[in-house]
């Protein structure tokens, strides 16, 4: 069932504590001066100039253009993924994890929700009132998407489902509601805008849970929800993979394993979040949505994008292919097998998945925190080959890359990690690690959405050229 909370009004946010307990009311609290800051930017700078648009970028992806505001996150080239501001170690050093546990858990992805949207660290009280509210929200899918998950074919690729399910929870979208009816104006939109991301945020652990149990149970459950639990763990257990009460645990963990498992979740959930704008799940979310299309099909639209092979679907190419490699080379460990074996790739003119990226020019952040998940756990994963030879591909791709000229990074990115350590942990179906790289990813873009109706930003329109145009512009620039 999908739960709104109330509606505040704007003059109730005056009687609001200054450090209130649940995200709307946080929100409500900053509004006023984040729109008047935007419109203070708008008035005095309308015309300043940012940055020159090329031919080149024109037609290379408009890599490099300075063209989306985008508020909760930033991608430096050098150092990574900053979340409001903090890096990835900040934020395990900061967030909140959860409480009432004497031993430290990874943080919690719904403390970096609420980061995200407010850019405050929260209390532990706010990110536990918050995993409640999902929890809350999040108990049961509505019916009509039941339905159609249990029709779809169980062979279907599961980000297609995911996109499927998602777009058909648009039926309850609480903003189109209201949009049809006429009744609110365009500095409301973000409220309900607001309400439909955490219902839609809430639901995700119950959809995965559903697309898992279609391609690996027939559709039959595999665990259940438990409202007293945080969103990774609920994940967790409706894949079967808890030794708790709430899953069937098909995989036999122990206690330690099943802890590390959630822990993985928690990371893995809490890292992909958002990865600025000019991705292509967040740029087409962004992107949907300021045609005002409720988040639900916004984000089915973004989810689509994170299925290409280039960007999200790359978690499922590299565990395909370290499985691959491993069964081809001798051992793991053998250098001159993985060199060659990396050079018959490139010259079969295909990519190293895992390798490369659009802006970053180090190794990936993200991809060290995965690694450092690993090096905390030697006994868990010492014996494992697909983990060895990803730790191995690390050092050797980079050489192989550079000698090979085109690649701009030849670095290890997100990728090249995350997938393998699910399927050491018995998350042996390939292509549905993707989907668990879109539950997370749902967290920075429709953080962005909400803020994208609290600013009241226009539908998005760049100008396209025809080569003609491209051609006449070319020749005034040479006659000069
Ligand atoms: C979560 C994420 O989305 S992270 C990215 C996940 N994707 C992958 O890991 C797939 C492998 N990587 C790639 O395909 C690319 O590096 C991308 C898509 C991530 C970035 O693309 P670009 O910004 O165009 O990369 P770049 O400018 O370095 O490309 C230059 C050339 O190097 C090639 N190249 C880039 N990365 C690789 C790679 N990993 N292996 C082989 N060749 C590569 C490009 O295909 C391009 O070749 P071309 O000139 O013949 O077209
Ligand atoms: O930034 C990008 O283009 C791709 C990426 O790593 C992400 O979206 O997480």
């Amino acid at each position: 069932m999908i739960r709104p909370t109330r509606i505040l009004k704007f003059n109730e946010s005056k009687l609001l504590r200054i450090q209130s307990l649940d995200l709307k009311s946080t929100m409500v609290n900053l509004i006023p001066k984040r729109r008047a800051e935007l419109l203070e930017i708008r008035k005095n700078y309308q015309n300043l100039k940012v940055d020159d648009i090329t031919i080149g970028s024109i037609i290379g992806g408009m890599r490099g253009n300075r063209s989306l505001l985008w508020q909760s996150t930033s991608l430096d080239p050098e150092t990574g993924i900053k979340f409001q501001g903090y890096t990835i170690q900040e934020c395990q050093d900061l967030l909140p994890s959860v409480s009432n546990k004497g031993k430290k858990e990874n943080f919690l992805p719904e403390s970096i929700l609420w980061l995200l949207m407010t850019g405050e660290i929260p209390t532990q009280q706010q990110a536990d009132n918050l995993s409640k509210e999902l929890a809350t929200r999040g108990t049961k899918l509505p019916e009509y998407t039941i339905k159609i998950m249990n029709d779809l074919p169980k062979n279907m690729h599961p980000m297609t489902q995911l996109a499927i399910g998602l777009a058909s929870m648009n039926k309850s979208s609480i903003f189109g509601e209201k949009y049809q009816e006429g009744s609110i104006g365009k500095n409301d939109f973000w409220e309900y805008i607001f309400e439909d991301v955490l219902n839609l945020i809430a639901a995700l652990p119950q959809l995965t849970g559903k697309i898992y149990s279609n391609i690996t149970n027939n559709g039959e459950p595999l665990g259940k929800f438990n409202e007293n639990k945080d969103w990774s763990y609920n994940i967790c257990s409706l894949l079967g993979m808890t030794n708790s009460n709430d899953s069937l645990n098909t995989c036999n963990f122990n206690d330690s394993q099943s802890n590390d498992f959630i822990n993985l979740m928690r990371l893995y959930t809490g890292i992909h979040v958002d990865h600025e704008g000019g991705n292509v799940s967040a740029h087409t979310t962004h992107l949907v949505g300021s045609a005002l299309s409720d988040p639900y099909l916004s984000y089915s639209s973004g989810i689509m994008g994170l299925a290409g092979p280039l960007h999200g679907l790359a978690a499922q190419e590299v565990v395909r292919f370290l499985i691959q490699m491993n069964k081809e080379i001798s051992s793991p460990n053998n250098e001159a097998e993985i060199e060659e074996y990396l050079w018959k790739t490139l010259n079969s003119n295909k990519v190293i998945p895992g390798y490369g990226h659009a802006v970053l020019r180090r190794p990936d952040p993200r991809f060290t925190a995965m690694l450092d998940f690993v090096k905390a756990r030697p006994t868990e994963f010492s014996n494992d080959p697909n983990v060895t030879l990803m730790k191995n591909l690390s050092d050797i791709t980079p050489k192989v890359l550079l000698e090979h000229g085109k690649t701009k990074n030849p670095f290890p990115n997100v990728d090249s990690a995350s997938g393998i350590l699910f399927y050491h942990y018995g998350l042996k179906e390939l292509l549905f690690f993707t989907v668990i790289f879109g539950c997370s990813r749902s967290m920075g873009p429709l953080t962005q959405l909400v803020w994208d109706r609290i600013y009241g930003l226009p539908i998005e329109r760049p100008k396209s050229l025809d080569i003609q145009q491209i051609k006449n512009i070319c020749k005034k620039t040479s006659s000069v």
